[in-house]
């Protein structure tokens, strides 16, 4: 719990006078909410003053790994020191002043994750900048919403298809200074026109003894009060807003996670920098924790959302990883499908270990001789994952189902749940205790959970407060107003209950809800769990009911992926032609099961009427009467289902870039199904 808050404004010397909690501009800072003990009385600091710390700290140990060709893992590879790590940051930060880096604007980073991202970040946290990162699946529209909206004036892109994108919107950005290109081939005007550079040509000048006096005196104005990071919202729930994170609540998240989770060890956790860097998720495990406990990052190659994280997981064999369920799900199809097509002998074997483990871990009353036989068969699976030496997975950012985190239990391999928001800074919650699996934990030191207006079951909203929530929503104070005020409790939008044992359990979004035209809340995900827990052919599920007298859902079958483009093939998923298969079926495409052109998910045709064998229709029928029988109410009974024409994917739009499904869009998109099912 956190003690009694205090305005420590001139307390220290990189906390400036402020006379709020809240702030909605970049060149304000807010009051601290620092207490008396415990987490929350650490005292304040810049993100500068901790990346020179962490990085004298840990000088000569390795910060980064990574393929010299990031389009090419088979590449060699390069390690950085922390020292060098260092010099970088400060290279990159002159080369930021060099070409028009204002104090308290935005360098805003388009690229996949690369150390050029982090010397981009601390290099423009060092010149008094602000970092927003803008998720590489972005359209030109939102590119140019972001920029906008961070009052960049320096962006830096991955490649000329980025590059591609500020360009086109550039002449609407008068702030707009510089766009630096990372990765060639470089068009002509990069290097020749004004305001376009390549990063090697800035990244080898030699600049003057004043421009590092111009640094050092930037450097020297930094507030831990003030405004540090941009956080975008993915836009699940409406359009991005821009959540500020001031330097000192990024630090407390990182420092109190690195408290929670107590057996990080110092200078030897490894682990793999995938998930975009301008989710909060990735900021906080990836560079902060990163530099407080001198970790090795290895940064994965641009497909690893498409299927190539094993491969870097492999070579750099992570001690520790945070994935949004999406990813351990995808890992979970794989070891099922693995397992699927192995012999009776080893498909036995595998069944017997799963379960000595995961009763071994779960009632901690296992035979230990037994368990460690299973051990030897479970490590099978670790090794072949790349994730041996792996000690602890953390997951969160999206809901988690039991059943996931129950089978990953089952290889020895149990995920930690965590729960936050990009408003509170990163995560507020962890489960650490893997006997329980329904929770997501308890809060971490310094932070305080309340259930607003509960319910006679003390169900109600989520409020969080802690010093490391946001300082508000920039530009937007009706906005910020809705969800924080001066007391400090940012209200979530989450539903909730805190068990007697002060776990936390969430049980839906209030934005989410399906509410029903007789007035039933329903919470989509669990109901959309059990349908998916009854067909192993199904990817995405996803309920609709909203004003309707009942409820009904969407379905895609798994179809592989482009590993190239990320969209969704026409030729199915095994798991897809095996359960075809159990009922008399030898489909190879997902054209032939629907009755559809081939490639609709390139024609995009959302609309098309699907016309599947009435086998199918029946069999499906019956697995969603299945799912039924274990519904919480009546109300939460689905009725309807229909399949669509392709599975949900980034680039057709349904996911965002953390793959988590966007409603509103998919509602939208697929409406003129939705009106045939209620026809
Ligand atoms: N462990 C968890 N269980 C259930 N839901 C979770 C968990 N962790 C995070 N979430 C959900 O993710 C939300 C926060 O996600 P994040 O801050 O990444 O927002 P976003 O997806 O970028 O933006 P948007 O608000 O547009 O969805 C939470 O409000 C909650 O609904």
């Amino acid at each position: 719990m956190m003690s009694e808050s205090s305005d420590v404004s001139n307390a220290v010397s990189s906390v400036k006078p402020a006379t709020s909690y809240i702030s909605t501009l970049l060149t304000e800072p807010i009051k601290l909410r620092v207490g008396k003990q415990g987490a929350s009385a650490i005292e304040p600091q810049s993100i500068p003053q901790f990346f020179h710390e962490s990085c004298a700290r840990h000088a000569e140990k390795p910060a980064f790994v990574y393929a010299n060709d990031p389009k090419d893992p088979n590449t060699a590879w390069t390690t950085i020191s922390y020292q060098q790590y260092q010099r970088n940051v400060k290279q990159t930060a002159l080369m930021l002043l060099h070409v028009g880096l204002q104090p308290r604007t935005s360098v805003c980073v388009l690229a996949f994750n690369c150390p050029e991202w982090f010397y981009a970040e601390f290099g423009a946290l060092c010149a008094n900048g602000v970092v927003s990162g803008i998720y590489p699946s972005s359209s030109p529209e939102s590119v140019e919403h972001v920029l906008a909206t961070s009052q960049a004036t320096v962006c830096v892109v991955d490649d000329a298809a980025q590059m591609a994108k500020v360009r086109q919107v550039k002449d609407n950005l008068p702030l707009l200074r510089a766009v630096i290109q990372l990765h060639g081939p470089f068009e002509d005007f990069i290097g020749t026109e004004e305001g376009y550079y390549r990063w090697e040509d800035l990244f080898a000048l030699k600049f003057d003894s004043a421009l590092s006096d111009e640094l050092a005196r930037r450097e020297s104005t930094v507030g831990a009060n003030e405004c540090a990071v941009l956080i975008f919202t993915s836009g699940t729930t409406g359009l991005p807003k821009a959540v500020m994170l001031c330097h000192d609540s990024v630090l407390m998240n990182a420092k109190i996670i690195d408290t929670g989770i107590s057996d990080i060890r110092k200078e030897a956790e490894v682990t793999v920098s995938y998930l975009p860097l301008n989710h909060i998720a990735a900021q906080i495990f990836d560079g902060y924790m990163g530099l407080d406990n001198g970790s090795c990052i290895y940064f994965a190659d641009r497909d690893a959302m498409k299927g190539t994280l094993v491969k870097t997981f492999l070579k750099a064999r992570p001690t520790c990883l945070f994935g949004v369920p999406r990813v351990f799900e995808k890992m979970q199809e794989r070891l099922k499908q693995v397992t699927a097509n192995s012999s009776t002998f080893s498909r036995s074997a595998m069944e017997w270990a799963r379960r000595v483990t995961l009763a071994y871990h779960q009632n901690k009353t296992g035979h230990p001789l037994k368990f460690w036989l299973a051990s030897k068969i479970t490590n099978q699976v670790k090794v072949a994952l790349g994730l041996d030496r792996c000690r602890w997975r953390i997951t969160g950012g999206a809901p988690v189902s039991t059943e996931l985190k129950e089978f990953f239990t089952s290889l020895d391999m149990p995920l930690f749940e965590a729960y936050g928001l990009s408003e509170v800074g990163g995560a507020a919650v962890i489960n650490r205790d893997i006997g329980n699996l329904k929770s997501c934990g308890k809060a971490f030191d310094g932070v305080e959970i309340k259930i607003n207006e509960p319910n006679e079951d003390g169900h109600g909203e989520i409020c969080l407060r802690s010093r490391s929530t946001m300082m508000g929503y920039l530009n937007e104070v009706e906005k910020t107003a809705e969800v924080l005020k001066e007391d400090g409790w940012f209200h979530t939008g989450d539903l909730g209950y805190v068990d007697e044992d002060g776990n936390l359990l969430i049980t839906g979004r209030i934005k989410e809800l399906v509410i029903t035209a007789g007035g039933e809340n329903i919470p989509p995900v669990h109901v959309e769990n059990l349908v998916k827990a009854e067909l192993p052919c199904v990817s995405n599920a996803l309920l609709v009911g909203d004003h309707r007298k009942y409820l009904s859902i969407l379905l895609t079958l798994k179809t592989d992926m482009d590993p190239h483009t990320g969209l969704p093939l026409d030729t199915l998923h095994s798991d897809t032609i095996s359960w075809l298969q159990n009922l008399g079926f030898k489909y190879s495409l997902l054209s032939e099961v629907l009755n559809i052109p081939a490639d609709v998910s390139a024609l995009d045709d959302a609309n098309i009427l699907v016309q599947p064998d009435a086998k199918i229709v029946a069999e499906i029928d019956a697995a969603i009467k299945r799912a039924n029988t274990r519904a919480l109410s009546n109300a939460q009974k689905v009725q309807k289902f229909a399949l669509l024409p392709h599975d949900f994917s980034i680039p057709t739009g349904e996911l965002g870039p953390t793959l988590k499904s966007r409603r509103k869009v998919i509602l939208e998109k697929y409406a003129t199904v939705i009106e045939r099912i209620y026809k």
